[in-house]
């Protein structure tokens, strides 16, 4: 896969399932990633085809719940990334979904406590020899591209040199989300500090921050030299963020996502999640669309909401 100049959507937990990657790249998303998913779960899946749905699951052995639905149209752009704090274990769970994803990625940005105690996500930044060791074994074992996702260190200096080493473990990118661990998502992003990494490495790397409109992808680009800008709340605010031809209303954005996880038969929770966080970011759970929103206990429910009771039942007639 090529990462030169390219639009991608962050991954994001409960959000990031088929259903939204494909919005995200029908508006024009050239790398849509899905939700991390943690390796010790993955590995307890299998793989199966989905007759009915024309989906690839990995489904956790002995129960029908689906870890990770992808299809063909996305093979060549999505990629699977992973939580992990071993190196075998990652492995192992990669190798299992390899060769239905154009590209498998570490998440090593995660502050939350759940990856933190775990010894995942941001953990893994104060740990280079074990990032060195889980990079270095995905990148022999593996001919699907591998990359990962950091935050910045300290200074600017540690986030360079922490870099530098990744680039030598033959990773094919690395994303940089612009802001510390102990940051919050109201801080603003460091884009000067992402341009410090650009300018230190040779591979492709992709900015991640504060892009919540279509005028910042070009503005993001400018301060920091890379060439693909990553986004992630600019795509809940709007999934057409992506588009160069202008915004599609928000309104027609979150129906468009709703048919789609008619059509994709996505969880009921991961969709009222992804609604819901599309709601707050636009106007405010209490009134009475979020409140029906949270009432809702089906697919038919939503439907019912939002006027798509008859594209509803023409899908699940079809099946
Ligand atoms: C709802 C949500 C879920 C997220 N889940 C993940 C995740 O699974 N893996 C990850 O590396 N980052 C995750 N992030 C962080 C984003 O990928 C991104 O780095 C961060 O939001 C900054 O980008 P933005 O300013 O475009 O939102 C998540 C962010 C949000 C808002």
């Amino acid at each position: 896969m090529e990462y030169d100049n390219k639009l991608v959507l962050a991954p994001m937990v409960r959000v990031g399932t088929l259903p939204f990657r494909l919005l995200a790249a029908q508006y024009g998303a050239d790398i849509t990633y899905g939700e991390e998913i943690i390796d010790h779960r993955l590995v307890k899946c299998e793989r199966r085809i989905n007759e009915l749905l024309g989906s690839t699951d990995f489904v956790e052995k002995g129960t029908e719940s689906v870890v990770f639905r992808t299809c063909s149209q996305e093979k060549n752009r999505v990629v699977c990334q992973l939580g992990t704090s071993d190196a075998v274990r990652a492995l192992t769970a990669a190798q299992l979904v390899c060769k239905d994803v154009a590209a498998v990625d570490i998440n090593m940005g995660c502050p939350k406590s759940f990856s933190i105690s775990g010894g995942m996500g941001a953990a893994l930044l104060k740990k280079p020899e074990l990032i060195q060791d889980i990079l270095t074994t995905l990148r022999r074992n593996l001919d699907t591209p591998v990359t990962c996702k950091i935050r910045l260190l300290q200074s600017s200096n540690d986030t360079v040199e922490l870099a530098r080493r990744i680039e030598k473990t033959g990773v094919s990118a690395l994303a940089v989300h612009g802001r510390k661990v102990p940051d919050r998502p109201r801080d603003p992003a460091k884009w000067s500090e992402i341009a410090d990494v650009v300018a230190a490495l040779s591979i492709p790397v992709i900015a991640n921050g504060d892009v919540l409109e279509y005028a910042d992808i070009q503005r993001i680009k400018a301060a920091t030299g890379a060439s693909s800008v990553m986004i992630a709340r600019g795509a809940l605010l709007n999934a057409s963020i992506f588009s160069p031809e202008g915004k599609v209303s928000y309104e027609d954005v979150k129906r468009e996502y709703l048919r789609k996880c008619i059509l994709w038969d996505n969880d009921i929770k991961s969709t009222k999640h992804t609604i819901k966080e599309m709601i707050i970011r636009n106007s405010c759970l209490e009134l009475p669309e979020g409140k029906a929103v949270n009432r809702s206990e089906s697919m038919a429910d939503l439907a019912q909401l939002y006027g798509e009771e008859e594209y509803y039942k023409f899908i699940n007639q079809t099946r």
